[in-house]
């Protein structure tokens, strides 16, 4: 069933539009995340959501109820039984973490929403820093207090605004996991907003990707990663490319040789096309196969973490590939790369006119 139904939603600021008529259902039990370059609107979604803003076009409905239509009803963001987490954290300073989670408790009692605080705490894993300010916690566990903060009351849905974004890169994986487990175990539905696309995917039942205040895809990660509607979408999730390609009778004509269109591919007019790879899509060549090869030059060569990647310059496309260590070749090589053409991701050429976001 459909938790959170919201149809052609039309946001105007000044004479800016920041939403174009978006439209999406959040079905409950689902973490849905909306992913998008700063500015695409994903905060302004996630506020009409919250009943901080109010919609010039479209409406949204929770549940049965409609919540904000254009012109109609509006019900106020604390009778939508939502719970939020932010970037900032935002907790009490002058209250320790249990004060901050049983604030919004108080109609249980003290006693009672002292013992739901804590019972909250402890599955975010932070119930022997209970009696700790916000100022005595790290950046981790202060957001860990503000989500115990934001599911402690119930809520029918979990509105999350870049909540792991102020946190470094390792602490990060860890509290996205934690949000996920604990989110699923309470079976709520939440509304996730982020830039990282590797976060929504990891995350996300379903992945929302917003551009310039459209929705331009949702879908489940694996379709996302598979199937991207659009240049902009491939490229956002992190596709290599584009290399410029011509079909011609059902081959396509790369840089480095003819391959055939991937099986399942809508049937498309001869022409001037441009190509994106998965870095699945590549591995070094080792001399044997049906896939195309290609010529590369090493660019360099780094160790991120405990993985060895290689720069490399795949006509006139840089990308990095992982590689095994003994793989690891000097500058200025050129090495052979299997491409699979299985994977390929293809779209209409691009015009030359700058665009906002290739600006000239
Ligand atoms: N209160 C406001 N007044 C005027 N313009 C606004 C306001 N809030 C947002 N905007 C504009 O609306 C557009 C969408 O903003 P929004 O904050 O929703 O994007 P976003 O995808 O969440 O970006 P970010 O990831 O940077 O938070 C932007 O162009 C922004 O400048």
């Amino acid at each position: 069933m459909s938790l959170l139904h919201i149809d052609a939603a039309h946001k105007r600021y000044d004479h800016h539009t920041a939403l174009h008529g978006v439209s999406l259902q959040l079905q409950e039990g689902e973490i849905l995340c909306l992913l998008g370059p700063s500015g695409s609107g994903k905060t302004t979604l996630l506020r009409l959501v919250a009943g901080l803003e109010r919609l010039d076009g479209g409406s949204i409905r929770l549940g049965q109820t409609l919540v904000d239509a254009a012109g109609g009803p509006f019900l106020p963001p604390e009778q939508r039984q939502l719970g939020m987490v932010f970037q900032d954290y935002a907790l009490w300073p002058h209250l320790s973490a249990l004060d901050n989670v049983a604030l919004p408790l108080h109609r249980l009692g003290r006693v009672a929403a002292h013992k739901q605080a804590l019972a909250m705490l402890d599955e975010v894993g932070l119930a022997a820093l209970a009696d700790r300010h916000p100022h005595a916690l790290s950046g981790g566990q202060q957001q860990r207090v503000a989500l115990a903060r934001a599911l402690a009351v119930k809520p029918r849905l979990l509105l999350c605004d870049e909540p792991l974004s102020n946190l470094d890169a390792g602490l990060r994986e860890e509290l996205r996991e934690r949000i996920g487990s604990v989110v699923r175990a309470h079976g709520i539905s939440a509304l996730y907003i982020t830039h990282d696309h590797r976060e929504a995917l990891a995350l996300g039942d379903r992945v929302g990707v917003m551009h310039q205040g459209r929705l331009q895809q949702l879908s489940t990660p694996r379709e996302l990663l598979r199937q991207p509607v659009s240049d902009f979408v491939a490229r956002f999730t992190s596709a290599h490319g584009p290399w410029p390609v011509t079909l011609r009778a059902g081959r396509l004509q790369a840089p480095w040789g003819a391959m055939d269109l991937p099986h399942g591919t809508a049937a498309r007019a001869d022409g001037q096309y441009q190509l994106y790879l998965r870095a699945a899509a590549l591995r070094l060549s080792e001399g044997s196969g049906n896939e195309a090869v290609a010529q590369a030059r090493v660019l360099g060569c780094v160790t991120v973490g405990e993985q060895t990647e290689l720069r490399l310059d795949l006509h006139g496309v840089s990308l990095r590939l992982p590689v095994a260590d003994e793989h690891a070749t000097a500058p200025g090589t050129v090495t052979s790369i299997h491409v699979n053409g299985a994977q390929a991701l293809i779209y209409p050429a691009r015009s030359t006119e700058p665009t906002e976001e290739h600006p000239a």
